[in-house]
């Protein structure tokens, strides 16, 4: 997998479609960044709509282009990509994963150059069967350097359990619906305010970090529409009480564009933007329009999971993440660094879909091992 895929930081332009024989010459659009914009032009013909590759100079004199350029958005240049594959990934699968293959995921993804990987969840195994051998899996796996690997905690117990796993980061999480937090964490919001406080006291005295999550932040499966302030209101607790980083979880993958401008300008409000990420599953396919969304908007932290996997096994119906592979193209392409390899990750995808015996819900998995037939 990922043969032809050479390191690179921009996506491979200019490949004929298939078809190309009788159709316009059609070539791949170059994203849409302040350097691209002006070579590519949208062109509609009797044989339908194409991309064409243009001189900007042709297209546009200096001075419109400078005006093109400067009403464009900024974009961060670099990202952190949270792989969150081997939890959010793999805590819905029904069949459990054997601890071996987890831990050679984890490292797959650390060789791939990943910053954060989300190693696992020290919950009840009652509740989440899946990540019952999180002690195992978070002992096996290489540290590599520099890489930092978090688990989920939500609680007391939880935490204690992952310290003496070895953990140096872990993550709680929280919701802006009651009913979402009642269905996931057996609790209400301020109950789950209660333990997380605990959890944030007993890492102040271990020198451990701790992410704080919002589920639920464009919708809920339970509660349907949720408002903004409630998002912020939750959010700000988190980081007031010490969290370093508030994960705003697009839980079930229904925001839109719109939803998440609203939300995020609302949120910005309480808690810096330097200290928010966003966590978009892609039930609806939105994930990458609202990510875009969020890095206009100054947000330089992004969750995404390998392959696309995952679900959260109290929202039902959601899928998994925005694919890794898919989001890192997309940054690729708008010339943002991330220090993760394509290639690599791509292997890693391939490694955990055989495993779990599944196609890769990845868009750029699939037309790379497509382009490889
Ligand atoms: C939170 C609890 C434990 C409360 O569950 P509870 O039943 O209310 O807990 P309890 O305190 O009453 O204890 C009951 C039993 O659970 C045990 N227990 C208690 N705590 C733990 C623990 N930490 N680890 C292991 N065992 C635990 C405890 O020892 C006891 O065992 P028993 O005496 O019956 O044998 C439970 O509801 C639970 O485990 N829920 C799982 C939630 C979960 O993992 N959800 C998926 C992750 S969230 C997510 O995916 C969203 C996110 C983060 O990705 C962002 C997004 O997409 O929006």
């Amino acid at each position: 997998m990922g043969g032809r895929f050479q390191e690179q930081t921009t996506p491979p332009y200019g490949r004929a479609l298939p078809g190309a024989g009788h159709a316009p010459v059609v070539r791949a659009a170059p994203p849409c960044d302040q350097h691209a914009l002006g070579a590519c032009v949208l062109r509609t013909s009797r044989m339908g709509t194409v991309w064409r590759s243009l001189s900007p100079l042709r297209m546009v004199g200096v001075s419109s282009l400078r005006a093109i350029s400067s009403s464009l958005p900024v974009f961060p240049k670099q990202v952190k990509i949270v792989e969150v594959g081997p939890r959010d990934g793999l805590q819905n699968e029904k069949n459990i994963l054997p601890a071996h293959l987890k831990i050679r995921l984890i490292d797959m993804l650390s060789e791939a150059g990943l910053p954060v990987i989300e190693a696992t969840s020290f919950v009840s195994p009652k509740w989440v069967p899946q990540m019952a051998d999180h002690t195992e899996v978070l002992m096996g796996i290489k540290k590599f350097p520099g890489i930092h690997y978090p688990v989920l905690t939500p609680n007391l117990q939880g935490f204690q359990a992952a310290v003496a796993a070895g953990a140096k980061e872990v993550a709680i999480f929280g919701a802006a619906s009651e009913l979402f937090t009642k269905k996931n964490i057996n609790c209400s919001i301020d109950e789950s305010l209660e333990k997380f406080e605990k959890v944030l006291s007993a890492a102040k005295g271990s020198g451990i970090r701790v992410r704080g999550y919002v589920s639920c932040v464009l919708g809920c499966p339970y509660e349907g529409k949720i408002s903004p302030a409630k998002v912020a209101e939750v959010a700000k607790k988190l980081y007031s009480m010490g969290c370093f980083e508030i994960s705003l979880g697009d839980t079930i993958g229904v925001g839109t564009v719109v939803g998440m401008k609203d939300m995020l300008s609302a949120v910005m409000k309480e808690v810096p933007v330097s200290a928010l990420a966003v966590h978009c599953h892609d039930t609806y396919g939105q994930a990458l329009s609202n990510i875009l969304m969020a890095l206009q908007m100054g947000v330089t932290v992004v969750d995404s999971s390998v392959a696309g996997l995952g679900g959260c096994p109290y929202a039902k119906g959601a899928s998994g993440n925005v694919a890794t592979e898919d989001l890192l193209y997309m940054l690729n392409g708008l010339g943002i660094e991330t220090g993760v390899s394509l290639p690599k990750l791509l292997e890693a995808g391939s490694f955990i879909c055989k495993a779990l015996n599944r196609k890769s819900n990845s868009k750029v998995a699939q037309a790379t091992s497509c382009s490889k037939l």
